[in-house]
């Protein structure tokens, strides 16, 4: 049987708890063959982000190429784009190649510490969200992109129809970033969802977007419809909040395999211990 296919474009996470890291991960919990083209290098821990280097734009495009040029994809996602000519770029091989794409449009890390620069959100909205299946912002980005504050799930619901004018055919704004249980609001261009789960309270919430957005796009590799993608995608991220391993000092990541057994099956147990005699 084929394994189904998500590429995820974005940037990498040398904590391993968001960016390429995650999606990878998260793909790999949800039986999906991952590929990676990333976009930039941040020198990142749970504390922080310490660095980045942003790759040059003819390698983004090129290693989009390499990935369709063989293994192909069933969907894909992007993360950290950094920049204008960066997401010009991923634009352009998301037309080439007719990318069924998620975007989750990354503007900081949990911290603070930007990650999009400001000049670059005028590209994102105009040039890559309207090639978008799926757009998954969250508070601070949905006001971003609609020039105004949100304080309320009546102008969660307005955002939401802002940006589906921008040209995403479907909209999540997330509500993790408010007071109480996180609600996020679809749209889908007529139709208005709620998705609510329980709020975890725990520190470790690095990645979550990231992971969020990666199992949208893994469960539309699936085969799942959008509305039934980000329904899944939600729970998914609700437990590994839940099952967060507690690593590093400031915010860290989630657990992308909550849904597996904790202890090693037989034969890798045994396996494991022979390498360690
Ligand atoms: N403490 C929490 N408990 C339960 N669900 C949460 C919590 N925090 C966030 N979520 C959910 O996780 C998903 C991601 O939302 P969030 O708003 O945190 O994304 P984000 O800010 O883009 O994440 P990041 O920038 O760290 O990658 C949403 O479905 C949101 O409702
Ligand atoms: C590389 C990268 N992408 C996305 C995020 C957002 O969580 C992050 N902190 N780092």
């Amino acid at each position: 049987m084929k394994q189904p296919r998500a590429m995820t474009i974005a940037g990498s996470d040398s904590g391993a708890g968001a960016g390429i890291q995650a999606d990878l991960k998260t793909f790999a919990a949800l039986d999906v063959y991952g590929t990676s083209a990333i976009t930039a290098i941040t020198v990142q821990n749970t504390l922080g982000v310490r660095d980045v280097l942003e790759m040059p734009t003819t390698l983004v495009t090129e290693q989009i190429d390499a990935i369709m040029e063989d293994i192909g994809t069933d969907s894909a996602k992007t993360g950290m784009l950094a920049s204008s000519p960066l997401i010009e770029a991923v634009a352009a091989s998301v037309r080439k190649w007719n990318l069924r794409l998620v975007i989750d449009p990354v503007m900081r890390a949990k911290g603070g510490d930007p990650l999009l620069q400001d000049e670059a959100v005028s590209t994102l909205r105009s040039v890559l969200l309207p090639l978008a299946e799926v757009v998954t912002p969250n508070l601070p980005e949905a006001e971003t992109l609609i020039g105004k504050r949100i304080t309320s799930l009546e102008e969660m619901r307005e955002a939401a129809r802002i940006i589906h004018d921008q040209g995403p055919r479907h909209v999540v704004v997330k509500g993790g970033h408010a007071l109480g249980d996180p609600i996020d609001i679809y749209f889908d261009g007529s139709h208005f969802s709620e998705f609510r789960a329980e709020r975890i309270d725990t520190p470790h919430t690095h990645g979550t977007g990231c992971t969020f957005s990666a199992a949208i796009a893994a469960f539309l590799a699936r085969g799942s419809s959008v509305y039934d993608a980000v329904y899944a995608a939600k729970q998914y991220i609700t437990e590994a909040l839940r099952h967060a391993p507690g690593i590093g000092h400031g915010h860290g990541p989630v657990n992308h395999f909550w849904l597996h057994a904790p202890a090693l099956p037989a034969v890798l147990s045994t396996a494991v211990s022979q390498i360690g005699e």
